[in-house]
This record gives structure tokens, C-alpha cells and sequence, in this order.
């Protein structure tokens, strides 16, 4: 994962988009209560309006903009709180209550033209709420703060009554605010992302095993066991597999050869089941499990046997390289209906019937399946041959 220099967001389409969607719960709370609490100082600041207009059509009209502000700031987060907002709309409700603010803004500084200075202190502390405090994308922060800074600006250059050293000291103060606004937006959008990574990289670390990628026990048990849409109804298959003779590699060609034929084995039964779906698990030291969901008997069969033929053909060079090492594995398949109710008794049992089988085929000879489709997870109805 890299980051883009400029903005601290994903350099990579996909890795910012998963990692907007793992915040998005977030972004909807900060986003209601953001402006929920700058819609509060907004209607305060009336106060001001009565203090430097009085009581009369002009203050009604200004109340009537911060009015505005208030109702659709209003709206805005009572959407991010209520509605499953998409990242795409919360960003729409961000920026749809930052123009109307900064609108309404505008319209209240031409109102009170005597005042600009204090204006231009106003609009940098809503440019660093919006660098910072409203959640939008980098991008639309800094199109927003800089398009509504140089409006500002012209019509302080307009309808302001200001000496020539307040109007540089404005200026100055304002490129100021932009630039600690995005340089701070961008610092926290990297501190973010870090620690989004540093987070999927430890869970990857937990749910895999190190040495060839696939889950462990821990995942095997944690999740994989646990009810959920991978063994909600329909047929479920596992296939368990061991590679044959396997301490004999270790002993003659040493451990690390062992490892490369572990990692082949995982790599064959990787590419030949479906990403997202399918889960291949490091069951033991030479034993991997494939949990197939949606697959029945013969699905699972199939599997067991073009594996048993491409991991039989397939040679793991040893030590200098000249060397090919060769070996078969085993396997258990076993089936049944997954069914709503206790999915994860289901998938105990079937790994406990492959369990079964794979012995089976061990003492069979090896370089076999033996498959077994059970009517329900206890009851065996038929034993299909290896
Ligand atoms: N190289 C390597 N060896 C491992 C690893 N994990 C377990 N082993 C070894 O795998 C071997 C498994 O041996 P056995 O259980 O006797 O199985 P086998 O030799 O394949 O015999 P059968 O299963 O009956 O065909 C043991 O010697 C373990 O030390 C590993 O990560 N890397």
C-alpha cells in the first residue's frame, strides 16, 4: 500500500476504497456531530449581527442566511446519523453544507462591510473545520477552502474599508490557514491510513499461516466455524488432504525442501479453488483443508482428484536444483447439506467424517480420494468407492 504524496490518501483506487468503507460508521458520526456543533456556533454568532446591525430588516435578513445554514447543515446530519449514508454521500452532504455555509458567509460579510478584518478570522477558523473537522476527501476540502478564500477575498477587495496593511495582513492570514489546514489533512490522513494498515497487516498475520499463505486454526475456528453466510444452506463440502510420505522429504532432502513442497501443495489448491469463496485452510503440518461452500460430493471429488493428479506431477527441485522431488497426497471429501439452523455443527462434522476418510485413503495406499456424502452431518447414507 502506498500513499499519494500530495493528499496522505491510498495511492491505489481499491485500497482507499476499502478503507472508506471500513471508517464509513465513523465518517457518519463525526459527520452529524461536525455539524451539528459548527450549525450551533453558526446560529450563535447572530449575536454579532444584533450587536453591529440592531434590531431591524437587515438582522432579520441576515438570520434568515444563518437560517438557511442551520436547515441544511440540519438536514445533513440528521442523514449521516439516520440513513445508511454510501462514502460517496456523506461527501455530497459535506460539501452541499460547506457551500451553503461559506455561501451564506459571503452574504453576511457584504452585509457587514465595516467589519472584514473580523470576517477574515472567521473564515480561518471554518477553513481549518473544513481541512480538518468535515469529513470529505482531500480534494473537495481543498477546492472548497481555496474557491471560497479567493471569493472572500475579491469581495473584501470589493466592499471592504480596510487600509492596505489590513488587506496584506488578511491575505497573509488566510494563505496561512490554508496551508496549515492541508498540510495538518494531509499528516492525518497518512496517521490514518498507517494505522488502518498496520491493523490489516495484523490481521492478516492472525487469520494466515506464514508459511504458505493460507488461513490457520485460528481463523479455521474463530470465523470459518462460526455461523455465517459461507455455510448458510445449500450443499457444503470439505476436502482434507495430507501429503503422503512427507517426513521421508524432510529426512532426505532436509526441511526446507519440505517447506517448498508445502508451499506448492498450498499454491496447486490456492489457484484451483474460488477467491472469496472457497477457503483453504493449513489444517496440521502436511494436512490443508477446503472448505467448499455451494459444492456438492461430486464437486468436491472432482477438486480432490485434478489436484491428486497435478500435485503427483508436479516436481519441487531440491537442494543444487538437479534434484526433482515428487510425491502424492491423500484425501477425505466429505458433503452434506449445510441447512440455516447450526451451520457450524455442520462443518465440525464434516471435517471430522474428511478427517475419517483421509485415513481411509491412507490406508488404502495412498495417492487416493475416498468421499462419503452424509444425509445429515451424523448420519452417513453412502460411501461412494475412492
Ligand atoms: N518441512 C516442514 N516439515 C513439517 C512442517 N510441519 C510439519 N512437518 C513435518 O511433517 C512430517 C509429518 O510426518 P508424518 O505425520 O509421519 O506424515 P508422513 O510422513 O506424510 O506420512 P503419511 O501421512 O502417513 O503419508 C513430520 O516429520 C513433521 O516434522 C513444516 O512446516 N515444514
Amino acid at each position: 500500500m502506498t500513499f499519494n504524496p500530495l493528499t496522505g490518501e491510498f495511492a491505489q483506487l481499491a485500497h482507499e476504497t476499502a478503507f472508506l468503507a471500513h471508517k464509513l460508521p465513523q465518517t457518519r458520526a463525526l459527520l452529524g456531530f461536525t455539524l451539528v456543533f459548527c450549525t450551533l456556533f453558526y446560529l450563535a454568532f447572530a449575536v454579532s449581527d444584533f450587536a453591529a446591525l440592531g434590531y431591524g430588516p437587515q438582522f432579520l435578513q441576515l438570520c434568515a442566511a444563518r437560517g438557511i445554514v442551520a436547515a441544511t447543515a440540519g438536514t445533513c446530519a440528521w442523514c449521516a446519523y439516520r440513513t445508511p449514508l454510501s462514502v460517496r454521500a456523506t461527501r455530497v452532504a459535506a460539501s452541499t453544507a460547506e457551500i451553503v455555509a461559506l455561501g451564506c458567509f459571503m452574504f453576511i460579510a457584504v452585509r457587514r462591510p465595516g467589519e472584514f478584518h473580523w470576517h477574515a478570522m472567521s473564515l480561518a477558523i471554518m477553513l481549518i473545520v473544513i481541512y480538518l473537522y468535515i469529513p470529505n476527501s482531500f480534494a473537495n476540502a481543498l477546492l472548497l477552502a481555496s474557491g471560497a478564500t479567493a471569493a472572500f477575498l475579491a469581495l473584501a477587495l470589493r466592499f471592504g474599508r480596510m487600509s492596505a496593511a489590513d488587506v496584506v495582513t488578511m491575505v497573509m492570514l488566510l494563505l496561512l490557514a490554508n496551508a496549515f489546514g492541508a498540510l495538518a489533512a494531509r499528516r492525518f490522513n497518512c496517521a490514518s491510513r498507517e494505522e488502518y494498515q498496520a491493523r490489516t497487516q495484523l490481521q492478516h498475520a492472525a487469520a494466515r499461516d506464514h508459511l504458505t499463505g493460507c488461513f490457520n486454526r485460528r481463523h479455521l475456528h474463530d470465523h470459518l466455524m462460526r455461523p455465517g453466510p459461507r455455510t448458510a444452506g445449500g450443499p457444503l463440502t470439505v476436502v482434507l488432504c495430507d501429503i503422503d510420505n512427507f517426513k521421508r522429504i524432510n529426512d532426505t532432502y532436509g526441511h526446507a525442501c519440505g517447506d517448498a513442497v508445502l508451499r506448492s501443495f498450498a499454491d496447486l489448491l490456492g489457484a484451483m479453488t474460488r477467491d472469496g469463496i472457497d477457503s483453504v485452510v493449513r489444517y496440521g503440518g502436511e494436512e490443508f483443508l477446503a472448505i467448499l461452500p455451494g459444492t456438492d460430493v461430486d464437486g468436491g471429488i472432482r477438486l480432490a482428484e485434478r489436484l491428486r493428479t497435478r500435485f503427483a506431477a508436479t516436481g519441487v527441485a531440491a537442494g543444487d536444483g538437479t534434484t526433482l522431488v515428487r510425491t502424492t497426497a491423500s484425501f477425505g471429501v466429505a458433503c452434506a447439506d449445510s441447512g440455516s439452523d447450526d451451520a457450524d455443527r455442520v462443518l465440525r462434522d464434516l471435517i471430522a467424517a474428511a478427517d475419517k476418510l483421509m485415513y481411509d485413503a491412507k490406508r488404502g495406499g495412498r495417492d487416493r480420494v475416498c468421499a462419503l456424502r452424509l444425509a445429515s452431518p451424523r448420519a452417513p447414507v453412502s460411501t461412494p468407492s475412492p
